[in-house]
């Protein structure tokens, strides 16, 4: 098992690499998605909650990630001595129509290949995503954590309809929130299966011949709907239903704990034992949480319900060789308050890696 840190788009700095190396990361993920252009935050540095308009805009439609710029950023980190182990999210202005069926499908599927072509020419082997209609959505941020600590959690459910123009809880169309343009018609549990079925089918092919691995999370809180759409992977068992729908290598989950340990059914530990034995983990989300939706709370990665070195042995006795990184954490009274955070995660996974004898 291998330690890494995630960083948002505007903290792909050697600046940041630095920080990773001395945090004792050996590994990169780097999101190229930026989820703070035009929307609401606190801070850049953050994680995105957003409004009813989502967490920001979606990128350039037409502007894919070319080889060049893929390889440059695996350059930029290897110069620190890192390795890029992973891409996450897809951008909702490149693939957005796959999540609702609309009428850019086919050439959103032809974007989602070219990334994937891409990747592979760019020697990074896998593409973490999300997919879900209303994405990352619902959550709130408020000092849930130790000694009043800013961390972020969910007060309950967020069913507001999504409007015409916001995908994945980013705006894709920029023209909507001034245009006022309806709502997005509330697909069916099917629908939805259906698409991640066809997707799959479309995709995964492709990623083979590039040697790229997809590794799918979780929902983003776990709840069966959110703002009226249905949602992939809420329960522990929809992980199973994913995996067996397409037996392709490149198959693989973006296994999140700490959005499983929020999925109101399930212990923990069986799920970890469930999917770590079937050797499906493209690479691991490890953080705390405290409750369950549509109320947990995110914790300091030791002050959760969820035993972070019992995971760690379960990962280690099934043989997981990838990468774990601590995804986000809460946020510390400092002058680096997201740093300082992310150095707390980092200094206890390390610790719980070198009590299972790695370096
Ligand atoms: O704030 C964040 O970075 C999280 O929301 C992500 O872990 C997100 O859940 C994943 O990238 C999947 O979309």
């Amino acid at each position: 098992m291998k330690l890494g840190l995630g960083l948002y788009k505007h903290m792909l700095t050697p600046e940041n690499f630095a920080f990773a190396k001395q945090a004792g990361a050996t590994h990169v993920i780097a999101h190229l998605v930026d989820y703070f252009r035009g929307g609401v935050h606190a801070g850049p540095d953050d994680q995105p909650t957003g409004t009813d308009w989502g967490w920001g805009l979606a990128g350039d439609a037409d502007q894919l990630w070319t080889t060049d710029e893929l390889v440059a950023l695996r350059r930029n980190v290897e110069a620190e001595g890192l390795k890029l182990e992973a891409i996450e999210n897809f951008d909702p202005a490149h693939w957005g129509d796959i999540l609702i069926d609309g009428p850019r499908r086919a050439q959103h599927i032809e974007n989602v290949k070219t990334i994937v072509r891409h990747m592979g020419e760019a020697g990074i082997p896998i593409m973490g995503y999300n997919f879900s209609i209303a994405g990352v959505a619902g959550r709130t941020k408020g000092n849930y954590a130790r000694g009043g600590a800013p961390a972020v959690g969910m007060e309950g459910p967020y069913d507001l309809p999504m409007p015409n123009g916001l995908v994945w809880n980013m705006i894709v169309d920029p023209a909507a929130p001034t245009r006022g343009s309806g709502t997005i018609p509330a697909a069916t549990p099917e629908q939805l299966w259906d698409r991640f079925k066809r997707f799959a089918d479309d995709i995964f092919p492709v990623a083979e011949q590039a040697g790229v691995k997809l590794a799918l999370h979780p929902d983003d809180p776990p709840m069966p709907s959110i703002r009226g759409q249905p949602r992939l992977v809420y329960q522990p068992s929809l992980y199973q239903k994913a995996i067996d729908l397409n037996p392709s290598a490149a198959n693989t989950l973006e296994f999140c704990v700490g959005s499983l340990a929020e999925m109101t059914e399930g212990d923990i530990y069986e799920v970890v034992e469930h999917y770590s034995r079937q050797g499906r983990l493209g690479y691991v989300h490890l953080r705390n949480v405290r409750g369950k939706v549509p109320t947990y709370k995110e914790t300091f990665i030791d002050d959760g319900e969820v035993d972070v070195m019992r995971v760690l042995a379960i990962l280690q006795k099934n043989g997981f060789e990838g990468v774990i990184i601590p995804d986000h954490a809460p946020q510390m009274s400092c002058a680096a308050p997201w740093h300082a955070g992310m150095a707390f995660a980092m200094g206890y996974l390390k610790a719980g890696l070198q009590t299972l004898g790695h370096k």
